[in-house]
């Protein structure tokens, strides 16, 4: 489960579900690093490619590699300012452990049963919009797995 948990987070870094966020400020403020925020000003942050910078994330930000989540095999989470596909702060997901839950839930259902692979040639793109879809969706083919083996 540490790892499904850190496979699942490393494939939000990369592809989040929701990969373009907006605010309006409410009142006159300056961020910590100076950055005078005026009233009313709509500020956009882009999770998409904050997941994919090399000064957030490394030399290896568009490596998908879910070790990077695991310490001595424990999973470790991250700020939710750096790993933002949650939002973060007072408006942090409400829905997030049970986004995990689910996806597991569904992971572990179809795992434990067949073996999954991607048809090959299979083109993997991403569809921008508010929420993020696969472009031509998935083809794989599933393999039922020996049940005296489980
Ligand atoms: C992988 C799955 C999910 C992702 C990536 C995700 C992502 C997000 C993001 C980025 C926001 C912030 C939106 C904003 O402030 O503009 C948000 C808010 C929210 N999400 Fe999720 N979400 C997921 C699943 C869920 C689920 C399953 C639920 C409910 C069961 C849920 C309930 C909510 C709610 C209620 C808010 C509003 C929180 C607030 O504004 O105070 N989410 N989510």
């Amino acid at each position: 489960m540490e790892y499904l948990h850190a496979a699942l987070s490393e494939a939000l870094r990369l592809y989040p579900s929701v990969p373009v966020d907006h605010k309006e400020v409410v009142e006159d403020e300056v961020f910590p690093d100076g950055t005078v925020l005026k009233k009313g000003t709509k500020v956009v942050y882009a999770m998409y490619s904050m997941g994919r910078m090399e000064s957030i994330w490394g030399d290896d930000c568009r490596e998908y590699r879910p070790e990077r989540w695991l310490r001595d095999g424990r999973f470790m989470s991250e700020s939710a300012y750096k790993f933002t596909a949650f939002n973060g702060g007072p408006r942090l997901c409400l829905g997030k452990d049970f986004a995990y839950y689910q996806m597991k839930f569904a992971a572990a259902s179809i795992l434990r049963r067949y073996r999954v692979d991607v048809v090959e040639g299979h083109p993997v793109a991403p569809k921008m919009a508010l929420t993020m879809y696969m472009k031509y969706g998935l083809k794989v083919t599933l393999t039922k797995r020996d049940k005296t083996k489980l």
